[in-house]
């Protein structure tokens, strides 16, 4: 695909690419944009969320001819983790032994239906062909501006369906829906049918990109909808410590943000301003063996944000549990995640540090 700007660096530096599952308009694009605001950032789509780990594993750049980043979607507070980057992170092949974790970055989510509005009546706001909202609280928050009829299928990407659930169910009865790689690919394909029988659940701006009309707006199941993204860097190196504005090899834009905070009452380290990933296997027939695992961070005083497990594929039902929590090896003057580095060694079978960086929850 092309990138969205071929611009070079004006000082000189020409290699500063960050890629992001595209097309242009996702919002994986915005979230990007978000993290990199700076011209000098070449912003390049991919077709899928492995072409952007694949890209960041194989860019042959360094500190001092350029960087190169990735963007992926990594949760989302109504629908839960998006397992296409989790698959990623898993890394079951080996195939991104230098990828880490090295920000992040939320954003605010909401899907509009879109697609050409019903050939007649010409498109009225009136309500009266429209069903109402019902008060049940799975109701829909939000309600078709038109009849949709006309809509036989529906393209999104599985997110962004199983954020719209109560609409879909709702008013897209009977409707085909079909999963594609990215809500912006979904709008050119609705963009695509002339017939105006197909539509798109995507964002608002790649509707207007592709010159579609507004069905629906905001058909997220919550108000509060969320989407957390990684930024991946290539790099596995130990840097000393993280300042504000300065993540190692990374330089985040200043967003306004410096991170939740710490050094609060609970956490006199301001471990709170960090977060840390990381991924390990434990041996299956050991009762208690992922209780050990989980007693180390509470015997070293780290708390929890997120736990994640997927199919270890090595043998059927066994997992590969990911780990997230408030601290960085980059800064951790009472030695309580390298401690918790010891202790992982001790307990899982297998673990792996998969990136610390700059907190960014509550500052969005
Ligand atoms: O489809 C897009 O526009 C994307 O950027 C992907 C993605 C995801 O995978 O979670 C990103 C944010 C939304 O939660 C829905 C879809």
């Amino acid at each position: 695909m092309e990138s969205v700007t071929a611009r070079a660096d004006q000082d000189g530096d020409a290699n500063c690419s960050v890629a992001f599952l595209g097309p242009l308009s996702s919002y994986s694009h915005q979230a990007t944009k978000l993290a990199f605001p700076d011209p000098k950032w070449v912003l390049e789509p991919t077709g899928t969320i492995k072409e952007v780990f694949d890209r960041v594993q194989s860019a042959s750049i360094t500190t001092t001819t350029g960087h190169y980043y990735g963007v992926v979607p990594f949760e989302n507070s109504t629908h839960g983790t998006v397992t296409f980057t989790l698959d990623c992170l898993a890394d079951r092949a080996n195939e991104y032994p230098d990828i880490v974790v090295c920000d992040e970055v939320y954003l605010d989510v909401h899907h509009f239906l879109l697609g050409r509005f019903p050939p007649s009546p010409s498109p009225s706001r009136s309500p009266s062909t429209v069903p109402q909202l019902s008060s049940s609280p799975s109701a829909p928050r939000a309600q078709p501006l038109v009849p949709l009829s006309h809509i036989r299928r529906v393209y999104s990407h599985p997110q962004a369906f199983g954020q719209t659930a109560a609409f879909v169910g709702r008013y897209l009865k009977g409707v085909e829906t079909i999963e594609v790689s990215s809500t912006s690919r979904a709008a050119e394909l609705a963009a695509a049918d002339e017939t105006g029988a197909s539509a798109a659940i995507a964002g608002e701006m790649a509707g207007r990109e592709k010159g579609l009309d507004i069905l629906a707006r905001c058909i997220e199941d919550r108000e509060d909808n969320t989407t957390r993204f990684f930024v991946l860097r290539r790099g596995r190196m130990v840097e000393k410590k993280i300042t504000p504005g300065k993540i190692a090899v990374y330089e985040p834009p200043p967003r306004g943000d410096v991170g939740v905070g710490g050094g609060g009452d609970g956490d006199p380290y301001g471990g709170q301003r960090y977060k840390t990933l990381v991924s390990f296997t434990v041996v299956h027939g050991r009762p208690g063996a992922l209780a050990d695992v989980l007693d180390c961070f509470r015997g070293r005083g780290l708390n929890l944000t997120s736990i994640n497990s997927l199919p270890s594929l090595v043998r059927s039902f066994q997992y590969l549990f990911f780990v997230e929590f408030e601290g960085s090896r980059f800064d951790d003057p009472d030695c309580r995640v390298d401690g918790v580095f010891e202790d992982l060694e001790r307990v899982t079978e297998r673990w792996r540090w998969l990136g610390s960086w700059w907190n960014r929850m509550g500052n969005r």
